[in-house]
Parts: C-alpha cells; structure tokens; sequence
C-alpha cells in the first residue's frame, strides 16, 4: 500500500531526514546491518515481495531498531509517489534481477526511465550504489546512465571478505566473480519519456438509475480504459441489496487492488470506492467507477 510505512500512514512526500533508501531488499541483511551501524541516519527499503515487507517488519521490531522504513510497492512508482527531487542521500541495489532474455530487459530496474526517476529523487552528490554478478547487465546499467548524461560512474570487480547478502553468499559459494557500478550525480538527468499516473482531488460517487443490478453485467470484464490502462473486475458479493466487485487497475504498471461498492438508494444505486479500500485516487479510478455505472445501466 503506497500510502502506508510499516502499516503506518505516511504523508506525501516523505518528511524523513538523512534518508537512504534500498531497493530489493530481499531478505533485509544490509538495511538492517546499515541501520544497525548508521544509527544517526534513516533507511527505507522498498520491495514488491509482500514476505520480504513481513519479514523485515518482524526483524526490525525484534532489535528495536527505530531507524528503518519500508514499503511494498513496485520501487519506480516508490520513487515517483514518495520522495521530492534530489531528497534521497544515496540509493542500494544489491543483486537486482538480471532478467537474461532481451524481451525481458524492459522489466530491468536500471532501464533508462526508471534509473531517470531514482536519479530525479537522488540528492546531487548522492550515489546510486550496485551490486551484480551479472557483467552484461551492468553495461546496460551504464548505457541508461550515458543516455540521462548526470553521473560520475566508476566500476570494479569486487572483493568480499564477508557476504552482504542472501544472493553474494549464494554467487559466492559458486565461485562467480562479483561488480560494483557505482553512478554518482553530478547534475540534474536529461529528461527521459517516463510513466507517469494522474492523481485527482477527490473520487465522485456515480447514480445510476436502474430498478436491479445484474452481477452477470459486471463480473469477470475486462476494459482497456486507455493506452496501458486496463480495468478488471472479478468477483461480485451481494449483502442484503448491496454488492461488492472485485477490481483490479493497471496504469503503465502501477497497480491498484480494491472493491467497488454498488449500494442501493430510493431511486437507483450508487457506485463508489467501497471505504475499506486504500486507493491512490487517480484519474483512471474515476473512470473506473463510472465504467462500472455504464456496464449496470
Ligand atoms: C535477486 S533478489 C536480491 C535480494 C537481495 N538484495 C539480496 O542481495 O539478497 C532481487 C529482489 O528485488 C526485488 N524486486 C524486483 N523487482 C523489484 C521492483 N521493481 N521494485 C522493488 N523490488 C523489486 C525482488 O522481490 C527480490 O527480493
């Protein structure tokens, strides 16, 4: 939940001083072993594995340790929601996936429009520090950074006494040879096409006038709503003369789960964000709701 810092909610953007922030932390090793040493400084890791969050959350409660942050969110739109330009002190990636194949280099979290936002959000002077095993991926990592022209870059091989992570113990243990891509910012990134989501001021419920509301209608469609803007419903509950639906937007990979609630009134129903759900309230939620009143009437 974008919103939300260790369930806690969070105003926007993110008012935490001496900030650095991890992205894939996995099992937590290095941002608690950061914390454990960095005490005068902050540290936000932010993951899309739900069980790292957990696990994290678990460990940092065990040793007290007061100095770490994290959220579950995909980290380009971690970036884009949470942090004001150049806020960030320095930026770890340990270990990110490679994803080998060339049909998969877009999911690479150092493909030019995502290392443009994490370079937008780094403080000049700030680093953006990686770790990989992977030789081809961190030449791609400097091609991104060649085409925002902002980074001192400095590269090596690297020598590990003691493991930082799961993934060094593991590439360790089969002999790999392991690099350091380290991208400092020198200057403001060259613009670069980015995905970007429209955020509303507040969502508006719809009327519809219709005597019954057939789940059949709703449940289970799928709607393009826009260029990389797709619509879900799945399930519809009824309580009473009630319904919930089942939802689920992608905006360019910015994903929202949540209910739509379907209440009846006098002379019709109204459709709306059901409120046990935490959403971002964008622009294509908007849409969403009152596709859901166009399917019903
Ligand atoms: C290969 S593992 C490395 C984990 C850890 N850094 C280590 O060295 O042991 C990559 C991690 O990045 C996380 N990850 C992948 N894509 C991500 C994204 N777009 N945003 C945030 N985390 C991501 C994965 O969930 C996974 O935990």
């Amino acid at each position: 939940m974008l919103c939300y810092v260790n369930y806690k909610r969070v105003k926007r953007p993110v008012e935490i001083p001496n900030l650095e922030v991890e992205i894939g932390f996995g099992r937590g090793d290095f941002i608690v072993k950061l914390a454990k040493e960095n005490p005068d400084k902050n540290f936000f890791g932010i993951e899309i594995s739900q069980i790292s969050i957990e696990k994290l959350m678990k460990r940092v409660g065990k040793k007290g340790l007061k100095n770490v942050y994290c959220t579950n969110v995909d980290a380009y739109w971690g970036f884009y929601f949470l942090f004001r330009d150049n806020y960030v002190e320095n930026i770890y990636m340990n270990y990110p996936d490679p994803w080998f194949k060339k049909r998969h280099h877009k999911r690479r979290l150092t493909k030019p429009e995502r290392l443009y936002m994490f370079a937008k959000k780094l403080k000049l002077g700030g680093e953006i520090r990686i770790r990989t095993d992977n030789y081809e991926f961190l030449e791609f990592t400097k091609e991104s950074a060649k085409v925002l022209d902002c980074f001192e870059v400095e590269e090596g091989t690297l020598n590990v006494k003691e493991p930082l992570t799961k993934y060094e113990q593991k590439w360790l243990s089969m002999g790999k040879t392991l690099y350091k891509l380290i991208l400092r910012k020198v200057k403001e990134p060259k613009f670069v096409e980015h995905p970007e989501v429209e955020e509303v001021r507040e969502l508006f419920p719809v009327k519809v006038k219709v005597e019954s509301v057939d789940p059949k209608k709703i449940e289970s469609r799928e709607i393009k709503l826009d260029e990389e803007v797709y619509f879900k419903t799945f399930k519809v509950w009824q309580r009473d003369k009630d319904f919930l639906v089942e939802c689920l937007l992608s905006e360019k990979g910015y994903l929202q789960k949540f209910f739509i609630q379907i209440k009846r009134k006098e002379d019709g129903y109204v459709i709306d964000v059901s409120p046990y759900s935490e959403v971002l309230r964008t622009r294509n939620l908007q849409r969403s709701i009152q596709t859901v009143a166009q399917l019903l009437s």
